[in-house]
């Protein structure tokens, strides 16, 4: 899978229940439009999709489900019920939160990730500091993305993707780090790549048009 997303363009294709566009039915199609314009992996949510979208893509899946506990702030595929419950899709990869944020049930990051191996899945871990993602790479985890940049209350928010973080684990990890979060534009994603990213996910630029048509308007506003 790493051959095949190395410096190409992964398309995140989601839609939780409360935004217009949900339906694996959609979500199968938004996927297959992404393949058609070059996307050589999905990043989805919910078994559902997923097994739609392997159905109208065929392409390498990236899978998580989120899901929200009581006791805990994670959401991205958060404990082993639902590590458990993507094993039966037959995804390549599974995107966990490995920020140092207590996880629900009391579970262990460094569990979760072995669970996630005993079913020959690839873990890639989803973190929001430079301090994280060592900390996912000394457990083990095969690549780090850094979708949760910007959205833990001690991460910095950047407009943009945060190019100098990218630079820094790029030059520093042994692991494919993966851009992922506020690739907005064309440009953007010609950024991260320049600052040593391994491959890169767009996911609201292209596949949430509520919130494209969103910019057209402020624009005008
Ligand atoms: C923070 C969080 O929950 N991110 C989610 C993770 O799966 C998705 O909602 C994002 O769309 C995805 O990470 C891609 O990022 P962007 O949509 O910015 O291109």
């Amino acid at each position: 899978m790493f051959t095949q997303i190395k410096g190409k363009l992964i398309v995140s294709c989601q839609a939780l229940e409360n935004e217009p566009l949900h339906s694996s039915f959609v979500m199968g199609k938004m996927a297959k439009a992404a393949k058609e314009g070059g996307a050589v992996a999905i990043r989805a949510q919910g078994v559902e999709d997923i097994l739609e979208i392997k159905k109208t893509t065929n392409l390498p899946i990236i899978g998580i489900i989120k899901r929200n506990y009581s006791d805990s702030e994670i959401y991205i595929t958060p404990t082993k019920k639902e590590v458990e419950e993507l094993s039966k899709t037959k995804c390549e990869m599974i995107a966990i939160d490995a920020t140092d944020r207590v996880r629900p049930n009391g579970e262990i990051l460094k569990d979760l990730i072995d669970y996630i191996h005993s079913f020959d899945i690839l873990v890639m871990a989803d973190i929001s500091t430079y301090e994280e993602a060592l900390n996912a790479q000394n457990l083990g985890c095969d690549c780090i993305s850094t979708t949760l940049c910007g959205y833990t209350s001690y991460s910095e928010n950047h407009e943009g993707p945060n190019l100098e973080l990218i630079k820094k684990l790029s030059d520093e990890l042994y692991i494919p780090v993966i851009a992922e979060g506020r690739i907005n534009t064309p440009k953007d994603l010609k950024d991260v790549y320049e600052n040593g990213a391994f491959s890169a996910v767009v996911g609201s630029a292209i596949t949430r048009p509520q919130l494209i048509t969103e910019k057209f308007v402020n624009a005008i506003k």
